[in-house]
């Protein structure tokens, strides 16, 4: 999905109908009201006519002046009450659309997320929704009421004098011509509006989530610069859609006007000819004006019904983008097949959008095992990880969980197998608890005890809330370090069966990196699986087993020893991958 139009088949009338359809009860009661208000309406110009005729012929006319002023009365109120309602199932309709949104946003497929930009996806949830509200609360009622209303008045007005309608009808006929060429042009203008909306959203999450880059580059103008060209290009759409909008209204108003003079003059002369009672062309000049505030109503409600089927197209387009199929429940974890290994692949391929990563990788983790995966930058560990997570799927190739092929086993039930440690270790906005947990309650002991294998508890300690001391935003008021452990306590909290690192060690010092290994090589005797990509000669000198990676490939296999002996690509990567932790530069990257 592009931030421009076309790609997905343009959404329709039935789409924003299907929107409505689980609000329907409230919709139609609402609905009900605000038409029962406009019957009410409808019913007053014939009583006031009355009223004139009356008057003329010296009748008495109190009980239709009570009856007009409770008709009055209770127009009012039931319109109100309608109108409240309506506001109410707008808000409705967002809710359901943004909990729908939130739902499948989650859960996108992976390849799909890294394909857009998050403020655009984030604005379909937000603004677009918002703009939907308004074709329930405003669009599709005025358009029903509006309809009914000037139904209503002209069927009244037929009855009257057919002549003088037909008076009325001819202005309103060449009126409604411009409008609605009019009216189609207001959709387009209002989705180029809500996609540079999504763009400006887009261009502003990029600047503020990098905003210590754009600064020490002194990068706030161009950044401002471009933020702001979404600003102008959203003022500009949005005065295109006002434009249109605003030279139909002229219309309707110019239509309103001609028709009422015409109806004075034609029915002036119908009345001096004795054709028509003065009260029925009182009555029919009232329901000439009354057909004013109808139609403005009609034309309002499908302006906004065409602008609601730009934000509504946009909307549908992030629904239809593919989720990962699992509904999110936790799955059983799978027994282990006896004697298999805790992980295995098997010629697995991968390409990311055709690029190949993975070329044919197979090897196997021994059950409560601990192997290091090694290999120059680029060379495929990180994708290796990606694919055990089931973030990507393999082009071919099988991979098995305890000896289960991951075919048979869901995503869930895989991951329950599975805790990862990224490269980034990424931390969110929240307190260290929420964080550790991550939405499954833990209790202290447990906290307690990762936050020690990390060398965190004392730090924890000395904090004035705790581990209910908030980290800020990506964790911005923790160090480096800090945050690459809390990711790894956060990791060992679930007691995976197999626990997957990547350079879990590489921002730390190296007596909190010591710490942290000695804590990993503890969980050895818990029957942890553990598969770490390492740069530490050290780290990669304790694994059982090590993998060596190479244009993604499996390039060679074995213990350090005997690596060193048989393998050149090992031999390369010491000292220049792989490094001595005794040798670090300044960077931070150890030689
Ligand atoms: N999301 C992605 N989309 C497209 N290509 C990707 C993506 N992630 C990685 N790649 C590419 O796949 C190849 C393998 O990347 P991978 O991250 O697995 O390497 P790595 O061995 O972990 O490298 P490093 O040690 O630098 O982290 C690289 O050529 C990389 O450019």
């Amino acid at each position: 999905m592009s931030p421009s139009r076309g790609m997905a088949e343009p959404v329709g009338l039935a789409a924003l109908l299907r929107m409505l359809r689980p609000h329907r009860g409230l919709v139609v009661g609402a609905v009900t009201l605000v038409i029962t208000a406009s019957v009410l309406g409808l019913a007053q110009p014939v009583l006031a006519g009355r009223i004139i005729d009356r008057v003329r012929t010296s009748e008495p006319i109190v009980g239709l002046v009570l009856t007009l002023t409770l008709l009055f009365v209770a127009q009012t109120l039931i319109d109100t009450a309608g109108r409240y309602l309506l506001e109410c199932t707008g808000e409705s309709v967002v809710r359901g659309l943004r909990q729908l949104l939130v739902r499948r946003l989650i859960r996108l497929q992976l390849p799909v997320l890294h394909t857009h930009r998050t403020g655009d996806l984030i604005s379909r949830a937000t603004g677009d929704t918002l703009a939907l509200r308004d074709s329930v609360t405003r669009g599709l009622v005025e358009i029903a009421v509006g309809a009914l209303t000037v139904t209503g008045a002209a069927a009244l007005m037929v009855a009257i004098d057919p002549v003088l309608f037909l008076v009325v009808l001819g202005v309103f006929a060449v009126a409604a011509l411009g409008v609605t060429v009019v009216l189609n042009r207001i959709r387009e203008a209002a989705e180029q509006s809500r996609t540079a909306v999504g763009v400006l959203t887009a261009d502003l999450e990029r600047s503020l989530s990098a905003i210590r880059t754009i600064r020490i580059h002194q990068a706030e103008r161009p950044e401002t610069d471009r933020v702001l060209a979404s600003v102008d290009a959203a003022f500009d759409a949005g005065v295109r859609g006002a434009r249109l909008a605003a030279t139909a209204q002229p219309a309707i108003q110019l239509a309103a006007s001609g028709s009422f003079l015409l109806v004075l003059v034609v029915g002036g002369m119908r009345v001096a000819s004795g054709d028509l009672q003065l009260g029925d062309l009182v009555a029919v000049l009232l329901y000439a004006t009354y057909l004013v505030m109808p139609l403005g109503n009609l034309l309002e409600g499908l302006t906004t019904l065409k602008r609601a089927m730009g934000a509504l197209q946009r909307v549908q387009e992030a629904l239809d983008l593919p989720t990962e199929s699992d509904d999110g429940t936790p799955g059983a974890i799978a027994a282990a097949v006896p004697g298999a290994p805790a992980l295995a692949f098997a010629g697995v391929r991968f390409a990311y959008d055709g690029r190949p990563a993975l070329r044919g990788v197979s090897f196997e983790l021994a059950r409560g095992s601990r192997t290091a995966l090694v290999g120059t930058s680029g060379s495929g560990k990180s994708t290796i990880l990606s694919l055990i997570c089931r973030f990507y799927e393999p082009t071919s190739g099988t991979i098995s969980y305890l000896g289960h092929d991951a075919a048979a086993l869901t995503r869930d039930q895989c991951r329950q197998l599975v805790s990862l440690v990224e490269q980034s270790a990424p931390v969110l906005h929240g307190t260290i608890r929420e964080n550790l947990c991550m939405g499954r309650p833990s209790d202290a002991a447990e906290m307690d005890r990762v936050l020690r294998q990390v060398n965190l508890h004392d730090w924890v300690e000395t904090l004035p809330d705790g581990v209910d001391t908030q980290v800020g935003e990506h964790g911005a008021q923790l160090s480096g370090g800090e945050r690459q452990r809390l990711a790894i306590a956060r990791a060992l909290l679930t007691r995976p069966a197999l626990l997957l690192l990547d350079e879990p060690t590489s921002s730390l010092d190296a007596e909190n990196g010591r710490t942290v290994m000695d804590g990993l090589r503890r969980l050895h005797g818990d029957g942890v699986t553990v598969l770490i990509v390492a740069h530490r000669l050290s780290t990669v000198r304790d694994a059982d087993h090590i993998l060596v990676v190479d244009d993604g490939e499996v390039v060679a296999a074995g213990s350090h020893h005997e690596l060193v002996h048989t393998s050149e690509h090992y031999r390369l990567l010491l000292g220049t991958q792989i490094t001595d932790d005794k040798h670090t530069d300044f960077s931070g990257v150890q030689k």
